[in-house]
């Protein structure tokens, strides 16, 4: 059994501390471990973080709180470690909280590859919180409030209670078209239940037909990529469908090409592929250059067989990955 870790990012200032406060308060969370720091190589405003620290409040819900100073991996890893010698009541989920600068990218990346966590946690949901007043401003001015909106599966918008209602929508719509995929919810001072983010579609693609095509939602992706050219400093979502199926190999050689020559560029990619003489499609997954090991479902979730991928990409136009798309079908047929 692997344990759910959600990863609260969203830019400063942008109620984080406000949403696991919150969060913590909530019986359901009796039992988490709770981390809160910096990932990054960015110096941040120490007092803050101590006082978010404070604010945990972690002896009145109960919860184990730690310090983080260092690596992540270490920091799970000894938690277990206490639990193991009875230093530390076990834990059943993982809250942690990053500082507002810190690229979501990283810590994906980290629970996809590092033995100790991919075997032991399940990075089950990447929230964002996103101020509804500043948030529009923070997306225009910093890259990390976008890479933020880009990698969440959701979206939590915060402070809707001082934003005029024509501005929440405003920029709920430009969050959509950044990450069609990802769930949105407003908030005020925090108040989501647990399982809001806890309960969620899962982030990553399972053995269980039934969750993927939710967990795909190209749908999303499709009707924001018709409805034209918004750029959001060049970061693009869209989807790319392909009627017919690919080989393994010409699958396999296309992952390790994109995702070498262009993996810093794509933010996302998430999809269902049509494999040549199989009755099953392949899942696949990946955050940048890191690819989450692609997953055989048992059987196609539903009658439609087409393979669909999706992209939240910067700097890469739609056109380009379809090329090579198309090249990948054609190398399938011949
Ligand atoms: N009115 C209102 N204020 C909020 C809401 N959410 C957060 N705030 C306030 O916004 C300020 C920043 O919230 P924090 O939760 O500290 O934000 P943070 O993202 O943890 O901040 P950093 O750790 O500095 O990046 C605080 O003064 C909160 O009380 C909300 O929904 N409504």
């Amino acid at each position: 059994m692997t344990i759910p870790v959600i990863l609260i990012t969203g830019f400063l200032g942008s109620g984080k501390t406000t949403l696991l406060n919150h969060l913590l308060r909530d019986p359901e969370m009796a039992d988490s471990a709770v981390i809160i720091n910096e990932f990054g190589d960015v110096a941040i405003d120490h007092l803050l973080v101590e006082s978010a620290i404070e604010n945990t409040v972690v002896l009145q819900s109960g919860c184990i709180c730690c310090t983080v100073r260092g690596d992540l991996v270490d920091t799970l890893d000894d938690l277990c470690a206490k639990v193991a010698r009875g230093e530390l009541p076990a834990f059943s989920r993982v809250a942690i909280e990053t500082t507002g600068l810190a690229d979501p990218a990283a810590l994906v990346r980290a629970f996809l590859t590092e033995p100790i966590l991919a075997e032991r946690f399940d990075l089950h949901a990447v929230v964002a919180t996103v101020d509804a007043v500043n948030g529009a401003g923070q997306l225009d001015s910093f890259e990390e409030a976008r890479h933020q909106a880009a990698l969440a599966d959701i979206l939590v918008l915060t402070k809707s209670d001082l934003a005029a209602p024509a501005a929440i929508a405003d920029l709920a719509a430009r969050l959509k078209t950044i990450n069609p995929g990802a769930s949105l919810v407003p908030v005020v001072q925090g108040q989501i239940a647990p399982a809001a983010l806890f309960a969620q579609v899962p982030a990553h693609p399972s053995r269980r037909s039934g969750d993927t095509l939710a967990w795909l939602n190209s749908e999303a992706f499709a009707a924001s990529d018709s409805a034209g050219s918004h750029h959001d400093d060049g970061i693009r979502a869209f989807a790319v469908t392909l009627d017919r199926p690919v080989t393994r190999d010409a699958l396999r050689g296309w992952l390790r090409s994109i995702l070498s020559l262009r993996g810093v560029d794509l933010l996302r990619m998430k999809g269902i592929v049509a494999l040549r003489g199989e009755a099953a499609p392949m899942v696949v997954h990946a955050v940048q250059q890191v690819m989450h090991p692609p997953v055989q479902l048992p059987a196609w979730p539903s009658d439609d067989h087409t393979t669909r991928l999706v992209f939240i990409t910067r700097n890469m136009e739609p056109e380009a990955l379809r090329g090579s798309l198309e090249v990948l079908v054609a190398r399938a047929a011949a």
